[in-house]
């Protein structure tokens, strides 16, 4: 028997237990019917007309795969090496904050399904949890730190130490939320997790942004998340100011919410290890390019220098297919696991991200390719 049908028998087997449905549609959809409206918009909702949310996933429709024929696929390796680990997959969880909102556990449950399956997680500064809390539950899975920069820049410097003590092997440094985007769900809900307190668990435990308050969270959390609100984001913040993240850490910097080809270049000049190409899901500036449209342009410009990564709109295999084959070396992915979260805590994660790479790896397979590292524009046209 070959390869190909071990992995789908042990996919069906595993749908004797299935927690969550394997298509995205219907596990968008039983997320909807469990979750009260308003946690369940944070998640599901966008930007604005959701335009910019719709097309990260149509615009994966424009490139078709060609797949070749008797090329011997009986063995296949998904892995792709990153800043000198090897990745058993070209996916990672991406940085979700305020996970509690959809499971009592959030990120402990989601970093312990994560390390479980092989996949990378990264954490948070917007954790319920805090990221030292989110490391012990990762276990021995890789784990990345991902930074929303303060306006204080010793509570951003303070984070990043921690990450580094808590054994996280990269920074993301996210560029396109130095404040929320126009969400239009959220607005008509009124409803921001963290001005309820959910969410700023990691924030709460972090010796900076404590010594800056006037009484201890405990005694009063209005003033903790009113101090909150005046640190999170940073609309100030430009190129030079990398510099100072830079010298804080010796781990890999990545600049997540990359979309333009001239910010690419700059995220190398000013010495990046990484980039991510992504639309925060849709969720900061609707209107802005898919991620997948603007990934082809902004690998040319890169040219091999550094590792580009891309999300928004990673739903299925060939998803993931297509973004590699256009150049980038891994995928995030947002929304489907914590659908999976919502519905069944860590077994729910587990099932998703586990469905998503066997669906890779047949798509793989079926496509003539045996290695991730192969995949080129070759396997593509544009319609
Ligand atoms: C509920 C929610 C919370 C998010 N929180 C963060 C965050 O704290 N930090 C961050 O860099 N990105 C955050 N993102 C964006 C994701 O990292 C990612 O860019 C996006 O979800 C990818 O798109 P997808 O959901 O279509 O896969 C969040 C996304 C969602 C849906
Ligand atoms: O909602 C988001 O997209 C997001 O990035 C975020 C920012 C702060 C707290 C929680 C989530």
């Amino acid at each position: 028997m070959s390869y190909g049908n071990h992995v789908q028998l042990k996919v069906y087997k595993e749908q004797e237990q299935a927690v969550v449905p394997v298509s995205y549609e219907e596990l968008e959809a039983a997320a909807k019917e469990k979750l009260e409206a308003s946690p369940y918009y944070y998640v599901a909702a966008s930007a604005g007309a959701e335009v910019t949310a719709k097309s990260n996933q149509e615009a994966f429709n424009q490139w078709k795969i060609v797949p070749r024929m008797l090329r011997d696929t009986t063995n296949r390796d998904l892995s792709v090496e990153l800043f000198g680990q090897t990745l058993p997959y070209p996916v990672l969880c991406a940085p979700v904050g305020v996970q509690s909102i959809v499971h009592p556990e959030g990120e402990i449950a989601s970093a312990r399904a994560a390390a479980s399956v092989g996949v990378p997680f990264i954490s948070s500064t917007a954790s319920t949890h805090s990221l030292e809390k989110v490391a012990a539950a990762g276990e021995d899975g890789l784990k990345w730190f991902q930074l929303y920069w303060s306006s204080d820049r010793e509570i951003a410097a303070s984070m990043v130490k921690r990450a580094e003590n808590a054994g996280y092997r990269a920074i993301v440094v996210t560029l396109d939320t130095p404040m929320m985007g126009w969400r239009e769900k959220d607005i008509e809900n009124a409803y921001l997790p963290f001005l309820m307190g959910q969410g700023i668990g990691n924030y709460l435990e972090d010796p900076v942004f404590c010594s800056r308050l006037a009484k201890p969270p405990q005694e009063d959390l209005i003033g903790a998340v009113t101090q909150w609100s005046q640190v999170f984001g940073n609309p100030g913040l430009t190129w030079e100011d990398l510099q100072f993240i830079r010298m804080q850490t010796s781990l890999p910097i990545l600049l997540k919410g990359i979309l333009h080809p001239e910010d690419a270049k700059l995220a190398i000049e000013y010495g990046m290890d990484g980039i991510i190409v992504s639309n925060h899901g849709g969720r900061q500036v609707d209107g802005a390019i898919s991620a997948i449209e603007a990934l082809p342009e902004i690998c040319e410009v890169v040219n091999g220098e550094i590792p580009v990564l891309m999300d928004s709109g990673i739903r299925r295999g060939a998803d993931i297919i297509k973004a590699v084959a256009l150049g980038a070396k891994a995928v995030l992915v947002g929304r489907p696991y914590i659908y999976g979260l919502a519905l069944a805590g860590d077994a729910g994660v587990k099932q998703v991200l586990r469905n998503l790479i066997a669906d890779l790896d047949l798509t793989l397979a079926l496509s003539g390719r045996t290695s991730v590292r192969e995949l080129d524009k070759s396997l593509l046209r544009k319609m």
